[in-house]
Formats: C-alpha cells, structure tokens, sequence
C-alpha cells in the first residue's frame, strides 16, 4: 500500500520518466543490536534514528532517503528481529516482515564478531519465504582482527547463498560506498519518489519524541528501557522559543519511581540532555516538560500499542 502511494506519487513529482534514473526500497533487517540505525545514520550522514545498546531501541519502521544523481534509496530501518515476550514484540516483528516483503533487496545487517544463531534461523526461514535478493552486510569490521576477517567471510558465505556479502564498519562509515554500489545494482529503473531534500518519512513530531526516548535508553537499565513510550501532547510556539509538553508512559508504578529519581534527579537529567539536543534539531530555544503515567502492562494491550503509534500496518490500515 505505502509503495503504491509512494510510485503514484513518483508520476505526480517527475512527469515523465528520467532516462537510467534508479530507486527503490532496501529493508534494513538484522537481529537486536546489528546496529541497522548505526548504519542508517552513517548512509544519510544524519541523524534520523536513534540509537542505543540496548537490544529493540528501533520500534516502528523508519524510512531513510538518500537522493543521489543516478539513483534514490529508500532504506527502510525495522525493529531487531527477536522471539517476542509480548505482544509489543510481535507488533515489532510484524513491522520488519512487511518491510522486507515491500522492498526490492533485502539487506540483511549481522554482527560479524557474533556467530550464526537461532536468532538468525528465525530470520533466514523469513528470507527463504520472499524470493527477494539478499545482501549480507557483515558489520562491525573493526572489531575483527584482519587475519580473521576472511575466516569470517567464509562462514557467513556458508549459512546461504547470499546474491553479495558486503563487509562493513557503520560506527567508522568503512565500505558504505561499495555497498551502494551493490544495492544500486538491485534495484528498479524509475524516478525519484520523494523530492531531492526530503531525508525521512517520519515528521518532525514523531524525531522529537525519539530523542526524549534515546536519552531514556541511555540512563536507565534492565527493564525500563523496554516499557517505555513516549507521547507528543502539546507544542506550542511562544516568542522564540517552542514549549514542547511530552508524557512518558511505563508498565508498572515502581518503574514510575526509578524514572524520576531521588528527588526527581533521574527526569531533570533526562529532560535536560533531551532539550539540548531538540534546541539543535529545531534551531531555538525549547522548553521541555516531562510528566510520567503509568498504563500497567500497557505492552501486552493491542489497543494501546496502536495508540501509541507503534503498529505500523495498522497506520497503512487506516489511511
Ligand atoms: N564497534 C562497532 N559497533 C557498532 C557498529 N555499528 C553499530 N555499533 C554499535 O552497536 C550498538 C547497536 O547499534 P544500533 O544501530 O542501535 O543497532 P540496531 O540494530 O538498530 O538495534 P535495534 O534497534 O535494537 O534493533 C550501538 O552501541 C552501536 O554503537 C560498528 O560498525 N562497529
């Protein structure tokens, strides 16, 4: 549904059909932690999601476009791929499926220090189903000794008959440019789908509440990370400086209290690393006010995934 609106718009911006001009959409999926937004972020030299160490920091689909003059790529950033705890988790699964069976090439994002694991089983059997190219991108090179690397090479090679394995560093931005190439050579002739200065489909609303999310994944541990969502309620301009008035939604009551802190130490850190950042991204002053409710095992509730905009067909669904 979303290729179709993006094609139908393609016409609408180009008219007529730009000669050798290539695009089309690349799924980003790997295993928790690969580090599919590390190489996003480094491919469009922008920060468009964020990222932590925390296992499942991606939640919903996001769509990363880069125009360059021969070629338009639409990466698609899914959720780490996992066995689901909750329904949350097979939301977050649902999201990366219908991103690989969208897309034109499927990169396929793994650790190169860690070996083939049940976790990557779970994702191959995906694979096998789509009869779509696949790019094994091998990342994290520099953490591997150059005498192993091929060793490394050679056991990937050996899990599936990838159509090209693509060794990569995201953190030192080490062989993108070889792995463009690669994608470019997967992908459909056609004209750009979105205009030349447009980097994401996510709008800026959606960016901010990231941040505030990115800073949480940061400060806190074991279970918060996970429980945590974050909502947009109000946003308003005053003189030169923009008010931004966001919730902070936890699972349980005991989260609610580790997430402020003692004497309220734990939010006002959060608030102000938070507020530093949006003061960049939007280019003024920000106020930001951050008050937490607690919506008990809110993870397990469909209802409240949806509203939370976390369930990415259900959005396409409803359009
Ligand atoms: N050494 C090294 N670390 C990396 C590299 N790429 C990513 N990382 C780190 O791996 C961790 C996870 O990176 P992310 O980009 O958030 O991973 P992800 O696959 O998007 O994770 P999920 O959203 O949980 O699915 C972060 O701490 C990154 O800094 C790399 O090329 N080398």
């Amino acid at each position: 549904m979303y290729r179709v609106i993006c094609i139908y718009t393609q016409i609408i911006l180009n008219g007529g059909k730009m000669k050798n001009y290539k695009s089309g959409f690349i799924a980003i999926v790997g295993r928790p932690n690969a580090g599919k937004s590390t190489l996003l972020n480094a491919l469009l030299k922008e920060k468009i999601a964020i990222m932590s160490d925390k296992p499942n920091t991606t939640r919903n689909n996001i769509s990363g476009i880069l125009t360059h003059e021969d070629c338009q790529y639409v990466f698609v950033d899914t959720p780490g791929i996992h066995k689901p705890q909750q329904q949350l988790g097979r939301v977050l699964n649902k999201n990366a499926y219908s991103a690989m069976e969208d897309c034109d090439v499927i990169g396929w994002i793994v650790d190169g220090t860690q070996s083939f694991g049940t976790g990557d089983s779970f994702i191959l059997k995906r694979i096998e189903t789509l009869h779509k190219p696949v790019v094994l991108i091998m990342n994290k090179i520099d953490k591997l000794p150059k005498e192993q690397l091929l060793k490394r090479l050679v056991y990937w090679q050996k899990q599936h008959d990838f159509n090209d394995i693509v060794p990569i560093s995201a953190l030192d931005k080490d062989n993108l440019d070889e792995l463009l190439h690669v994608f470019k050579g997967y992908l459909p002739e056609g004209e750009p789908m979105f205009p030349e200065e447009m980097k994401s489909d996510h709008d800026i609303n959606f960016r901010m509440c990231e941040i505030v999310r990115e800073k949480i994944l940061f400060k806190t541990h074991e279970e918060i990370p996970h429980s945590v969502a974050v909502i947009l309620e109000r946003k308003e301009k005053r003189g030169n400086r923009m008010y931004l008035q966001m919730m902070v939604v936890v699972d349980r009551e005991s989260q609610k209290g580790i997430l402020i802190g003692k004497q309220a130490n734990m939010i006002r850190s959060i608030r102000l690393d938070a507020q530093k950042e949006l003061k960049d991204m939007l280019g003024c002053s920000v106020d930001l006010e951050l008050f937490v409710r607690v919506e008990k095992n809110w993870r397990n509730h469909e209802n409240k995934i949806k509203e939370f905009g976390l369930d990415e067909l259900e959005q396409i669904d409803e359009d």
